[in-house]
């Protein structure tokens, strides 16, 4: 970091502290004037006073009064002295308060406007960020300290330096020398801790994610049945081995200077010492002389190597901040756009879109060519990686595609403000938020300007299947969705199982009643097969009219849609109605029938031999009855819809059982 550099640093955590409390400032600045004065006030008070006992004046010279006087101003001082001292540190504290929650906030709020997911991607970024909250806890704290320690300083030598030099000159070139070198051993020092520091993040990282998964519930089944505990501790135990290895090693070599600074110092004061206690058996000065210039010598060594050792901490504290300040500085990880479109009406458009993670990653999407007419419904379909999540990510503008466009009724979305176009899609992603919250909020936060209001959450619920459920938790909406945390009552949260939290999800992305996209990435694939039925009939009845996106390998839930689209490897291999892609025999016929096989083959089993119905789960209805009742028959264990067309048996299997 240049001269200039630091500077600049120093004074944006001037700015900070200056913003998050100007009287805090002020009134240190006053403090650190006063008690850096009063150190010089005291000494030559005690200078007086060791004259008149050791009867400078002459033989019975001292006058009782004066001396009692001169001792109650001595105590009076180290008194003022001893309470502005803690009304200083108390000042600090405060201030330092104020400057840590600025700082914070002033992070996260950097952090919350990165648009994109990139930077939540990336692992340089994550170390910055990780050092930045480092930083924010206590560099520019530690940068105004400095100064602030420096104007007291100051203070003090300015009240002493005249006493030094007047009394032995030479001392004061040999506290200009003590101070070049301890600066530069301080400053080497403070380098190395700044550096280690940096260096030792990505181990602080991983050790915190061993410790993490050590204590988090959601882990602790698996770390419970593999038994991988003890590797996890293990891990983080290396992890914070290392770490503070580092640090106990940049420490090692900082003791070590300070320790020959240390020797260098008293040396110094040493040889003053000699020189004027020789001065005092020549009769050249008094024992009272002597006192000062000893006290001003100690003052002005403590001022001086207090001076380099705050700025040794402020060097490591602005090295640090740097990083804060250029994550603040950082720019934009998405450019955002300032058209605002009318109501969707023709539809999205995805234009030969090409996109890749990272530049040496292989492509995720490779030209996909696609349209989502408005008021429409399009499934889409693909084995796993076929790049089904990816699209959706680049529709919600988490990235940008790297070619090709995606057109908002013809325009180019990263022409609308980001903000603005997420407005208007409502969306349940495949790897869904269960927040430790309440039910209610649980579902609220799906448009956070109506998360107070229990009709709309309670409608959203509805949709999603999962009202009469919360209804029946012990508190109702108002229970806590959590076994980590108790409530504003003391009592503890519930959990929920996992399709239940796959409803609350889903119906936080139904709380955008005015979304004029709806993305629903594989909303119901942890619901059992009649849960599955009742959502998306309810969902069809919601869909109407809307524009949506609907992903899920279970190929019966996209049945409905009007339109189904094949990805494969990244492009759009296949599009069509149902029946069309099952005739056209390609990629979607081949993963129809194989689901279907797989119901099929759940057919045979469920009606062995004998005709005994087996059961699948708990009041299961035997299959044949059930069959029965819902018009249906079974024939060699192939279940055909009463009255339907003659249609390829595992097309008709699929349909009429749990695919349908
Ligand atoms: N955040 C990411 N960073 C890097 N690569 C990713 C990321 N997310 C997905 N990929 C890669 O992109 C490809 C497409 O993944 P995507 O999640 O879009 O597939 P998908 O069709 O949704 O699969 P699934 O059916 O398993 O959900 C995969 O090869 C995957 O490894």
């Amino acid at each position: 970091m240049t001269v200039l550099g630091r500077v600049r640093t120093a004074a944006a955590a001037l700015r900070l502290g200056w913003r998050a409390s100007r009287g805090g400032i002020l009134l240190q600045l006053l403090l650190a004037l006063l008690t850096g004065a009063l150190p010089a006030a005291m000494a030559y008070v005690t200078k007086l006073l060791v004259d008149d006992l050791a009867g400078a004046g002459g033989p019975g010279a001292a006058d009782g009064t004066r001396v009692a006087w001169l001792a109650a101003a001595g105590a009076a001082l180290a008194g003022a002295t001893a309470v502005l001292n803690h009304v200083t540190a108390l000042i600090t504290a405060t201030l330092g308060r104020a400057v840590n929650i600025e700082v914070q906030d002033r992070l996260y709020e950097r952090v919350n406007a990165y648009r994109g997911l990139r930077p939540f991607e990336d692992p340089a970024t994550q170390d910055r960020i990780r050092l930045a909250e480092t930083a924010a806890q206590g560099a520019p704290h530690d940068v105004l300290d400095f100064l602030l320690d420096s104007v007291r300083s100051t203070a003090t030598i300015t009240g002493f330096l005249g006493t030094v030099l007047v009394f032995w000159p030479p001392m004061g070139a040999l506290l200009v020398l003590c101070v070049a070198v301890s600066v530069a051993g301080h400053l080497r020092t403070s380098r190395g801790m700044a550096d280690t520091a940096a260096a030792v993040v990505p181990a602080a990282r991983r050790q915190y994610f061993y410790r993490m998964l050590l204590t988090d519930p959601r882990a602790a089944k698996e770390l419970r049945l593999f038994g991988t505990g003890q590797l996890f501790r293990q891990r983080a135990l290396d992890g914070l081995r290392e770490t503070s290895g580092a640090g106990l090693a940049a420490l090692r070599r900082s003791v070590l200077v300070q320790s020959g600074l240390a020797l260098l110092t008293a040396a110094a004061a040493g040889t003053a010492a000699v020189v004027v206690a020789r001065q005092v058996l020549a009769g050249r000065i008094t024992l009272g002389d002597m006192t000062l210039f000893t006290a001003a010598v100690a003052a002005v060594q403590g001022a001086l190597s207090s001076i380099v050792m705050q700025l040794g901490r402020a060097e490591e504290a602005l090295r640090l901040f740097g990083h804060y300040l250029a994550l603040l500085g950082s720019p934009a990880d998405l450019p955002d756009g300032t058209h605002v479109p009318a109501p969707l009406r023709e539809g999205i458009t995805f234009e030969d879109v090409w996109f890749r993670y990272t530049p040496d990653a292989p492509w995720a999407l490779r030209g996909v060519d696609l349209h989502l007419p408005h008021g429409r419904a399009v499934g889409l379909v693909g084995v796993n990686g076929a790049g089904k999540s990816t699209l959706v990510k680049l529709l919600c503008r988490f990235y940008d595609p790297e070619r090709g466009r995606i057109l908002w009724d013809g325009a180019d979305i990263r022409t609308m403000p980001v903000d603005e176009l997420r407005r208007r899609i409502g969306a349940t992603f495949q790897d869904f938020m269960t927040y430790d919250l309440t039910a209610a909020e649980n579902i609220g936060l799906g448009a956070p300007e109506h998360r107070e209001d229990l009709d709309r959450i309670r409608a959203a619920a509805a949709r999603a299947g999962i009202d009469r459920s919360l209804e029946r938790l012990p508190r109702g909406y108002r229970t806590l969705l959590s076994r980590t945390f108790t409530d504003e009552d003391e009592q503890n949260g519930v959990s929920l199982s996992g399709g239940q939290w796959q409803r609350v999800a889903l119906a936080r992305s139904l709380m955008r009643e005015d979304a004029e996209l709806l993305v629903l990435d594989e909303p119901s694939s942890g619901l059992d097969a009649l849960a599955e039925r009742e959502v998306h009939q309810a969902l069809r009845s919601h869909r109407a009219g809307r524009t949506s996106l609907l992903i899920s390998h279970r190929l019966a839930a996209l049945r409905e849609a009007d339109l189904i689209v094949v990805l494969f490897e990244g492009r759009v291999v296949e599009r069509g109605g149902h029946d069309e892609l099952v005739a056209l025999g390609g990629r979607y016929a081949e993963l129809f029938a194989a689901q279907a096989e797989g119901y099929r083959e759940a057919g045979d089993a469920a009606v062995d031999g004998e005709g005994t119905a087996a059961a699948v789960g708990p009041g299961a209805v035997p299959r044949a009855d059930a069959a029965a009742r819902a018009g249906t028959a079974v024939r060699d264990g192939v279940t055909v819809r009463a009255g339907a067309d003659a249609r390829p048996p595992r097309v008709a299997a699929a349909r009429a059982e749990g695919v349908r």
